[in-house]
């Protein structure tokens, strides 16, 4: 098991970082690792991002320090997406199947977490709870789909909405995947910012030689990380957060904090981006 932790940083310390530092900050580059659960704990909401290959052999969810309290989900819940191949989760012992697009809300109290699978490979998502809410499986046709973008901006994409008030009851996390057609290159443009939620992007699906520039900082003072397939970016809530690829990719958003309105964004306009 890893876990790095890092701090939450404010828009005046990022607008003086250069290139390593702004990655080294907001930027997640391993999480995969065969038989290996690798995560990060940043303090923007205390949100814990994570990446687990069972590999062929039961891989049990250990509870890092950061956690502090015996188990993981004591005060927790947590977001499964089984990303590639197909496998299962046992929550105290109760096996749920979990085949590729599929997503796995995990609720406060739950005792063991245990990733199985051959191929299996998953991406989670964990934030703090109060309450415990139903355990739930959300297969990608149970989604909310929103169909979003225009041919002649290049932002077409399927935005899929799992863990989400209309869907399942959660504490904090809200949690979905946005799919970029074919031809089209933008997401989330225009773009926004929500300072009452922080955001994590994890980009997925993308071929080998793939690039996604996905853009952050202040309105007037952007910079872009240059992100490679299955890497994860941290977004305060002060942050704008965009991508353009070139090529095909996906990814999966979650947020965390002050409510649980999606669309309570604050658009920006063109002309206010620098
Ligand atoms: O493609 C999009 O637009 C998104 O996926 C938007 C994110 O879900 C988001 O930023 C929600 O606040
Ligand atoms: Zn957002």
């Amino acid at each position: 098991m890893t876990i790095h932790v890092r701090q939450a940083i404010g828009p005046e310390e990022t607008r003086t970082y250069d290139t390593a530092r702004l990655r080294e900050q907001f930027l997640i580059e391993e999480l995969f690792s065969p038989g290996q659960v690798r995560m990060t704990y940043s303090h923007l909401d205390r949100t814990i991002v994570g990446g687990a290959v069972p590999d062929g052999a039961p891989l049990e969810l250990p509870t890092p320090k950061p956690v502090g309290c015996p188990n993981f989900c004591d005060r927790r819940e947590i977001g499964v997406f089984c990303i590639a191949g197909s496998g299962s989760l046992a929550l105290d012992g109760e096996r749920i199947g979990l085949a590729a697009g599929d997503c796995l809300y995990v609720p406060k109290g739950t005792g063991s977490v245990v990733f199985e699978g051959g191929d299996a490979q998953f991406y989670f998502v964990s934030t703090p709870a109060h309450r415990s809410y139903p355990m739930r499986k959300i297969r990608r046709d149970e989604a909310i789909r929103h169909d979003l973008g225009e041919v002649a901006e290049a932002n077409i994409r399927t935005l899929r909405q799992y863990i989400h008030p209309d869907v399942t009851g959660s504490c904090q996390l809200v949690m979905g995947m946005t799919t970029i057609a074919s031809g089209s290159t933008w997401n989330t443009m225009p773009c926004h910012v929500h300072d009452r939620r922080s955001e994590v992007y994890f980009y997925f699906n993308l071929a080998k030689a793939t690039r996604v520039f996905h853009f952050m900082g202040e309105p007037s003072e952007t910079r872009h990380i240059v992100v490679a397939d299955r890497q994860a970016v941290l977004s305060p809530g002060w942050s704008i957060h965009c991508g353009s690829g070139t090529g095909p990719y996906s990814f999966i958003w979650s947020m965390a904090g002050d409510n649980q309105d999606f669309t309570d964004m604050d658009f920006v306009e063109m002309e206010d981006l620098r």
